[in-house]
């Protein structure tokens, strides 16, 4: 029988009161994945960004529905920096996250910093770390996350893959780096798109008008092709726009969608 191919599913936008409503609502949602994934295979599989990201995460701290032994956490992208550098997204999540909750260091994934002057050999260890954890146990082409989480900066860059950079048509690397962040720091790694259009769920969270503009171009304007609108996941993944109203103020429309 011929494959079906099914167009990807149109974004779901969740848009909260506050960012305090959404930081709740958001823990719901991340707890309602993790059963999915833990029911189905035992493991849960992240990625996350660095940004505002890790602290809008804290609705999940001494939550006892964490099963925290079961994550597996990659970075959707990482700045080319040791460690315990400030501008670390290691660093960022420890800070707001991981140093508050019980989770394995060994199921945290970060960048191997004795490969911090060689961009290339860092990135392609990180893709070996994600080949670890997915092709040797699901056997797939790309990684399915169970979930991704995502910022979206002001030019409607995400992850580091920003407007108009090479990096945008990448089809096959899993990770990929680079040395021109227009945001700084300039070297980074990233996840590209072939691994987030892969997941089987991928949220953004967006918040405060600082974000107006650009997320009404984002979700008002695809076609444009921002970074952050080229994020489709092939069916049945799907995308989620967690923002507050001060981020949706400028979009046509603006459901006040709860979970
Ligand atoms: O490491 C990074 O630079 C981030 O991963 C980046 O992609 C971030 O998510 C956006 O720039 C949004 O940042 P804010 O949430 O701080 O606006």
């Amino acid at each position: 029988m011929a494959a079906v191919h099914h167009p990807p599913n149109p974004p779901v936008i969740h848009n909260f009161a506050s960012s305090d409503v959404l930081v709740e609502n958001l823990a719901t949602f991340v707890l309602r994945a993790q059963k999915d994934a833990i029911d189905k295979k035992g493991r849960f599989t992240l990625a996350i960004s660095g940004g505002s990201l890790p602290k809008m995460l804290r609705g999940l701290i001494g939550n006892p529905a964490s099963k925290w032994d079961k994550w597996q956490v990659f970075y959707a992208d990482e700045r080319v920096v040791p460690l315990d550098h400030p501008d670390s997204n290691h660093n960022l999540c420890t800070q707001e996250l991981f140093s508050k909750v019980p989770i394995p260091s060994e199921n945290i994934h970060a960048i191997d910093v004795s490969l911090l002057d060689d961009l290339e050999e860092l990135s392609d260890a990180y893709e070996k770390a994600l080949i670890g954890e997915f092709a040797q146990k699901d056997a797939a082409r790309f990684p399915v996350f169970d979930l991704i989480l995502l910022g979206m900066g002001p030019d409607g860059h995400t992850c580091s893959l920003f407007p108009g950079h090479e990096l945008l048509s990448e089809e096959d690397r899993w990770v990929a780096y680079l040395e021109d962040s227009p945001k700084p720091p300039p070297k980074r790694i990233t996840l590209t798109y072939p691994v987030l259009n892969h997941a089987a769920r991928v949220v953004f969270v967006a918040t405060g008008e600082g974000k107006a503009d650009i997320l009404s171009q984002v979700l008002d304007n695809p076609e444009a092709g921002l970074p952050a609108s080229r994020v489709k996941p092939v069916y049945p993944g799907q995308v989620f726009w967690f923002i507050d109203a001060a981020a949706g103020a400028k979009l046509k429309e603006t459901p006040a969608q709860n979970l």
